[in-house]
């Protein structure tokens, strides 16, 4: 066959083959690594360079097996992840399940834990201890086993589904009916007026943190729908321009597609209405509370009148992304004020 143009491409088509051939994908559970998981839980290694997410390889798993008295048969409900640059298979395979715990006491997490020198950390704490490419793998990792761990029957006809090798599928044994892994899309939408940017926060976020309004698509919504939607029903304002600025996985309680936008209003009609059903406050920020607002990390001290200072979501959230940029054009636009024609 030509050589394929360039290596991503290769990877994309191997990945392809490995979803798409049970024989190739079964394969490449002897030569692929593993991300262990426990519970949903991803396992962490703490070195003197901070913590790492270690692989293992299908031979250590089996030792582990034996040692700790699992069944072989069980690696098949391991999950394909990905692909590394060098070609190599990732699974990702949570030892927590039932099926595990059923066959042996010594599958719970102490036990685990020790034999596998780390910890089976909560995955939000964890992707603020891990850095570079490997927090959004355990991310799709988790939510992945999360999804075959929530559809074991089909919705149909209540029998049990079976997943493929690579687990990028479920099939029905009754009428075949196919599964395929969800996402729900969730608009975030940065809305700013001139010299000022909408911040919102509900009732269950952290203390004094402050966001973009934010709001899953209805079925049959275009994102543009669901913006317009969202704004309106959350602060009562009617969007005039989109632009879209990115998007990002976030496992947070469940997979959503975060499909993130900067957003214009109609001029003179700026007056929030605050939808109290949806959120505790919604105000427009001016660069320099944003500006303040970025010194805090995580949850500020209480201020002795007992309120808390305003933050913002750390870098892990895209609506850190979309203030940063907001944050950045008002900085343009005011050197370019004050710098002499
Ligand atoms: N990464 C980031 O930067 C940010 C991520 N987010 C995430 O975006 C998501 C949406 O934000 P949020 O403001 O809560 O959303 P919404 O404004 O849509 O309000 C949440 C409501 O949506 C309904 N809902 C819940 N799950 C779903 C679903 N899967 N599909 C359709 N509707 C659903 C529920 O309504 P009902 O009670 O009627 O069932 C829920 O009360 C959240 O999961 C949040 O974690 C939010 C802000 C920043
Ligand atoms: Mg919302």
């Amino acid at each position: 066959c030509h050589r394929l143009s360039s290596s991503y491409v290769a990877r994309m088509r191997y990945l392809f083959s490995l979803k798409e051939d049970e024989q190739v994908c079964r394969d490449a559970l002897s030569s692929g690594t593993f991300y262990l998981f426990h519970s949903l839980r991803p396992l962490l290694q703490k070195k003197h360079s901070g913590y790492l997410a270690p692989k293992s390889n299908l031979v250590e798993l089996k030792e582990m097996l034996d040692t700790l008295g699992g069944k072989e048969q069980k690696l098949e409900d391991s999950v394909l992840i990905g692909c590394s640059e060098n070609l190599m298979p990732q699974f990702a395979l949570d030892l927590g399940k039932e099926l595990f715990l059923v066959i042996s006491r010594r599958f719970e997490k102490p036990a685990l834990e020790s034999y596998l020198q780390g910890t089976f950390i909560e995955l939000r704490k964890a992707l603020f201890l891990l850095n570079g490419n490997v927090a959004p793998l355990l991310s799709k990792a988790q939510a992945l086993l999360r999804w075959h761990d929530n559809n074991q029957y089909c919705s149909k006809t209540g029998q049990p589904t079976q997943k493929n090798i690579a687990g990028s599928k479920r099939i029905c044994n009754a009428n075949g009916i196919i599964y395929y892994p969800q996402m729900s899309p969730v608009v975030i939408t940065l809305v700013s007026n001139g010299d000022w940017c909408l911040l919102a926060r509900q009732e269950t976020f952290p203390a004094g943190m402050y966001s973009a309004l934010a709001g899953f698509c209805d079925i049959g919504e275009t994102v543009e729908e669901a913006i317009y939607r969202e704004v309106a029903e959350e602060v009562g304002l009617e969007v005039e321009s989109l632009m879209y600025a990115g998007s990002q996985h976030w496992p947070f309680p469940n997979s959503s597609l975060m499909i993130a936008c900067h957003a214009t209003v109609r001029q003179g009609h700026t007056e929030i209405n605050v939808n109290k059903f949806e959120l505790e406050n919604a105000r427009w920020f001016s660069l320099e509370e944003v500006k303040e607002a970025f010194q805090h990390k995580r949850i500020p001290p209480e201020r002795k009148d007992g309120t808390v200072p305003v933050w913002i979501p750390p870098k892990l959230a895209i609506a850190r992304q979309l203030i940063e940029e907001w944050v950045q054009r008002q900085m343009v636009k005011e050197s370019c004020a004050t710098t002499p024609a």
